[in-house]
């Protein structure tokens, strides 16, 4: 009767422990005699154990979005080109495609997703496959589908093979009734965008299959990313990226929020960074599974003065969109990440103003505006 006694050991200690657990450190219970899906009885298990000098095996979904690629360069640098695998169900660019293993994979088809776990022995698996703020709303049951039901298949295989999970969150699992300035880790949640609510579910769901079952599962909620290399998928914070590529292109930018604005925002590097640090963190670092991450907070207004220190001929004008706006003005403005820091030493490298020259640098602002002149 070993798989009762789990069960009766799991369940006892599941409620002994706090439900929100804060500042609790709670021992996982592995128990795979209940595992969270029937799987087929002629499912092969080849998850591994690997030993801690052994490099994980890694695989992203959704990686060819606008942090995927970054953060398979990223993993390549340190756990090897060939044990980080690139998925998504967009055809790669050749850069990427030759850049390291890639391979198509829909989260919504769960057997082809185990069948490239089990096949690959994936042990660290990060899932950014996702809709964003903007584009769910546009489109809310694929969203739904995407962001839940993916998500759903992605907790189980992971359970099952002993994965270790990342899943990342936003500002955007925050609502009008949160508070915003700052936003604390733990708090009133009641998001009002298909994207938010699917995010609170993964955290709550990523945290209740870590008590339940054991599953290391590891969230951060990323604030607005900013990135040079990479375009942004359809969120509300995609105006901070594109204010770069029209000023050296164009020299006019129309905003689509309104001025005063205030959001969260982060550098890529930084994002990448954080994604790999809380992931190599010891477990007994985290007194939390789920944990705010923040580098800096600015308005449109700011950003584009900081832009025009580098390109003073900008020309910024706001023609505010409705969905877009009302998103903003329920998101936080602040973000507290003060357990970040304790737990496992989170610290960003980049303000403003290193975020703004360092995009420059990239884009090249020699091409900028004379053009345009
Ligand atoms: N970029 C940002 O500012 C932030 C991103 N995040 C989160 O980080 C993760 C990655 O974000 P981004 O790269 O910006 O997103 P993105 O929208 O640029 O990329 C998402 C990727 O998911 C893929 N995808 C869509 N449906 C799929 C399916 N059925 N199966 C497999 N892949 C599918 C898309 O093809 C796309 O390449 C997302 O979960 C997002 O919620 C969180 C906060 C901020
Ligand atoms: C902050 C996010 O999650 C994303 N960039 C969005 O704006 O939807």
């Amino acid at each position: 009767m070993p798989i009762v006694r789990n069960v009766s050991r799991a369940v006892s200690q599941l409620l002994q422990s706090s439900a929100c657990g804060c500042g609790v450190s709670i021992v996982p219970v592995r128990c795979i005699g209940i595992s969270p899906r029937q799987v087929a009885s002629d499912a092969s298990f080849h998850s591994v154990s690997f030993s801690e000098s052994d490099h994980p095996r890694v695989l992203i979904t959704g990686g060819l979005g606008q942090l995927g690629v970054g953060l398979a360069k990223l993993l390549r640098k340190r756990f090897g080109k060939n044990n980080v695998i690139l998925s998504d169900i967009r055809k790669p660019a050749d850069h990427v495609f030759y850049s390291g293993p890639f391979i198509y994979s829909d989260i919504l088809d769960y057997k082809n997703l185990r069948e490239i776990v089990v096949n690959n022995r994936i042990t660290w698996l990060f899932h950014y496959s996702a809709l964003l703020s903007a584009v769910g709303e546009a489109n809310v049951p694929l969203a739904r589908a995407v962001n839940i039901t993916g998500l759903h298949n992605v907790l189980d295989i992971a359970a099952e093979h002993n994965l270790r999970l990342f899943v990342p969150s936003t500002i955007g699992a925050f609502g009008p009734t949160s508070p915003r300035d700052p936003t604390p880790d733990l708090c009133i949640q009641r998001p009002r965008t298909i994207y938010g609510v699917s995010k609170v579910h993964a955290e709550l769901m990523g945290e209740y299959y870590h008590y339940r079952y054991g599953l290391d599962f590891r969230c951060l909620r990323y604030p607005g990313i900013i990135s040079a290399d990479s375009q942004p998928g359809g969120g509300t914070t995609d105006y901070a990226v594109q204010i770069f590529h029209d000023a050296i292109k164009t020299g006019k930018f129309e905003c689509n929020l309104k001025p005063d604005t205030r959001l969260p925002m982060m550098y890529i590097d930084d994002c990448l960074k954080a994604t790999l640090e809380v992931m190599e963190a010891p477990a007994e670092a985290l007194s939390m599974r789920t944990y705010n991450i923040s580098a800096m907070s600015f308005t449109p207004e700011e950003l584009a003065q900081e832009v025009q220190k580098h390109v003073p001929e900008l020309q910024v004008t706001y023609n505010v969109d409705a969905v877009r706006q009302a998103i903003a003005d329920s998101w936080p403005m602040n973000f507290d990440d003060s357990n970040a820091r304790r737990d496992w030493g989170w610290k960003h490298d980049y303000d403003l103003p290193e975020l703004v020259s360092t995009m420059f640098s990239f884009l090249g602002s020699d091409s900028r505006i004379a053009q345009a002149n």
